[in-house]
């Protein structure tokens, strides 16, 4: 038990909820094939949430890094998503060196809400109202990716627009179960503020992971 948990604060192993090749759905790189890796654990609670079972971190097992990156090395994409729960929770230096030196680009799907670690090739910053994010994440943010769940999100969204750096990308992804209410508001907000641009979780129409 201790050696579990001295490796899962160094980073050399994490809890893993599960781990599986698919389309990444959402974003900038929506389209592009990626190896996900879910890490069990998330403090942020945001109620809307679309993998609740992921936020008790204890319930998933500890895999070393070497065992997760021998496991995405066996598909051919070399693309790999971080994410969780939320990833940042972990010291994610170790699994990051190592999935590079695989010949993989790092991703991550963050809310920014712990500490940066780990060497990113792209980083997905999608802040939370339920906890703050912390100040570290800003200047590592490739993409910012708001989800409207409620017609106040827009300034939220703009409160963090002016926190990242000029080139982060920008983009407004509606809550999956309020798609309907206000998808219409959304398309008419970045035809009006044309530095936003619409992100929507294509993976749910194609019905894949
Ligand atoms: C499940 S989260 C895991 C990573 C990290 N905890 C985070 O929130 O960024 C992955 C992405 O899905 C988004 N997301 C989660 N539930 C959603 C929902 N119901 N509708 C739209 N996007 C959602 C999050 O904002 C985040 O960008
Ligand atoms: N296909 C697919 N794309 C995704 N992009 C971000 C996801 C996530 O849950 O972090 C996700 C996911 O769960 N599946
Ligand atoms: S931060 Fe991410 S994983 Fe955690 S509750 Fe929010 S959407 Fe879910
Ligand atoms: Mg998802």
């Amino acid at each position: 038990m201790q050696a579990f948990q001295e490796a899962v604060q160094a980073g050399t192993a994490l809890p893993l909820m599960e781990a599986f090749y698919t389309i990444q759905g959402e974003g900038t790189h929506s389209g592009v094939p990626a190896y996900f890796i879910r890490l069990g654990g998330c403090d942020v609670g945001c109620v809307w949430c679309d993998v609740k079972e992921s936020w008790e971190g204890a319930k998933w097992p500890v895999v070393s890094v070497d065992e997760i990156v021998s496991e995405a090395s066996k598909y051919p994409g070399r693309v790999a998503v971080i994410t969780g729960g939320e990833p940042l929770m972990y010291e994610l230096g170790p699994l990051t060196v190592a999935l590079k030196a695989a010949g993989f680009k790092t991703h991550i799907e963050t809310s920014g809400a712990h500490p940066f670690s780990g060497d990113f090739d792209w980083v997905c910053f999608s802040p939370k109202k339920f906890k703050a994010p912390h100040p570290s994440i800003y200047e590592q943010a490739d993409e910012l990716k708001v989800v409207i769940y409620h017609s106040s999100d827009f300034q939220f969204a703009e409160k963090y627009a002016a926190l990242v750096s000029k080139k982060c990308q920008k983009l407004l992804q509606p809550e999956w179960s309020k798609q309907n209410i206000h998808l219409k508001s959304i398309i008419e907000y970045v035809k009006s503020n044309p530095v936003w641009n619409i992100s929507l979780q294509t993976h749910k129409f194609m019905d894949i992971p």
